[in-house]
């Protein structure tokens, strides 16, 4: 079914809200303010309460509106359907905006905090049109054998011969490899990853994984930061959690460690707690706050724990980190030695469920007096924070990152203290 739409405002995942007949619909590729024709999604049930569809042709455009710079990203009806880049049909600016307001909006609502956020994006984004960001690719082969993405709403496997998200160094290496060229077995899952490195000679430090295969580079691959001056260097598995974006985990971490020191100011001596740790991408930079800071580290992937102690080993810092594995909820419960029950400042940075009230409540009890959490989902940022007021905590900052450009996603840094 076909429907004209005048669009009303900015929903969530990616989409907008209109109405017709006084019924809700939600809009792929629509801009509040635009007049649409729009294409209703089949119902999944025919009783849904509200409608989904896409747009097929903009009648009166919003400022905001370009062309999309990935076209295969775009909408179905202009050539388009491939998925990881709704926000491609919207102005780097213009994504700006959209994500400040659903955060501004998640906050208010979900969260009951007024707050007004400020999105940051990293440098270089805006000169590279918000292509060339992400380190790491998932892609399947399609039933010639080609790398390839499904297109929405069907089975057909669209081949790639480069993917534009990817870093130019990523897209460079998979030529090399002769990736785009095809051959692999139809249906098996390919990884590319390519750490960010400037001025290193790379060898082989990059994976192409087929499956959870190696077919070409390393499976533990070397990532570093910059911090003022002082490198860390990281050993993360090829197929496990590092943030995306080039820039973001020094972007993060240079975060983070603000945040916690700000906030720590003249604390001797601190504990401090790092939640959802991966391969301690915050942890080798936060035993730097103090000669003696004691970290204590929950992760719940076995893998990326070992890799967080080799980590913190090979920095000459595993003396004041205690890395353990399992899920941090229970872990907490379970009980935590004497030296580090009474945390000064708790950093977490969980999956896009986010933390939940049971983790909330558990860091509350602790009697922390600082909080700093790393969210890429506000609705579930949003719901955690309704629980830490609850708790008695106050929000006392909160920024937002733009590492996934052309995307609705966006990261927030969220700072809370009691
Ligand atoms: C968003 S990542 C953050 C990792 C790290 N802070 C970083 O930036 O590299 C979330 C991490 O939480 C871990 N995780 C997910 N659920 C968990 C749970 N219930 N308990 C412990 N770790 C969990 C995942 O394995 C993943 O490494």
């Amino acid at each position: 079914m076909q429907v004209t739409v005048r669009v009303e405002r900015y929903a969530d995942q990616g989409r907008c809200v209109g109405h017709i007949d006084g019924q809700v619909i939600f809009l792929r590729f629509a801009l509040p303010g635009e007049l649409v024709e729009a294409k209703v999604d089949m119902p999944i049930r025919s009783k849904r309460r509200f409608l989904t569809g896409e747009v097929t042709k903009v009648l009166e455009a919003s400022a905001d509106r370009v062309e999309p710079a990935w076209p295969l990203a775009g909408p179905l009806a202009w050539g388009g359907g491939l998925g990881g880049a709704d926000l491609v049909h919207v102005s780097l600016p213009g994504q700006l905006k959209w994500k400040q307001a659903t955060v501004e909006e998640q906050m208010s609502r979900i969260g009951h905090v007024q707050a007004r956020v400020s999105v940051q994006r990293p440098d270089g984004d805006d000169e590279l049109g918000g292509l060339n960001w992400r380190t790491r690719i998932d892609l399947i082969a399609n039933e010639q054998g080609l790398p390839s993405m499904r297109r929405r709403e069907s089975h057909e496997r669209i081949p790639l011969s480069a993917m534009p998200l990817a870093t130019r160094s990523l897209n460079d290496i998979a030529g090399k490899l002769g990736v785009w060229k095809g051959g692999f077995e139809p249906g098996s899952p390919i990884r590319i990853a390519v750490p960010q490195h400037e001025d290193e000679e790379r060898g082989d430090n990059f994976a192409l994984l087929i499956g959870n295969k190696v077919k070409a580079g390393r499976r533990k691959l070397t990532e570093n930061i910059r911090l003022d001056g002082h490198n860390f260097v990281y050993e993360v598995d090829a197929a496990g959690f590092w943030q995306i974006h080039r820039s973001a985990p020094q972007l993060l971490a240079a975060e983070v460690m603000d945040a916690v020191q700000t906030g720590l100011n003249t604390v001797q001596s601190p504990v401090i707690w790092d939640l959802y740790s991966g391969a301690g991408l915050f942890t080798l930079p936060l035993t730097e706050l103090a000669a003696d800071a004691c970290l204590l580290s929950i992760e719940g992937s076995r893998i990326a724990v070992a890799q967080a102690r080799h980590n913190a080993k090979c920095a000459g810092v595993d003396s004041q980190v205690t890395a353990l594995c399992g899920d941090v909820s229970k872990t907490i419960a379970d009980g935590l030695t004497h030296k580090h029950a009474k945390p000064d400042a708790v950093v977490l940075d969980p999956p896009r469920s986010g933390a939940k009230a049971a983790v909330c409540r558990q860091i509350a009890n602790s009697g922390v007096p600082l909080i700093v959490y790393v969210s890429c989902n506000p609705a579930s940022l949003a719901r955690d924070t309704a629980t830490l007021v609850e708790a008695g905590y106050r929000l006392t900052h909160i920024k937002s990152y733009d590492i996934y450009p052309m995307t609705h996603h966006v990261e927030t840094l969220a700072v809370f203290s009691k």
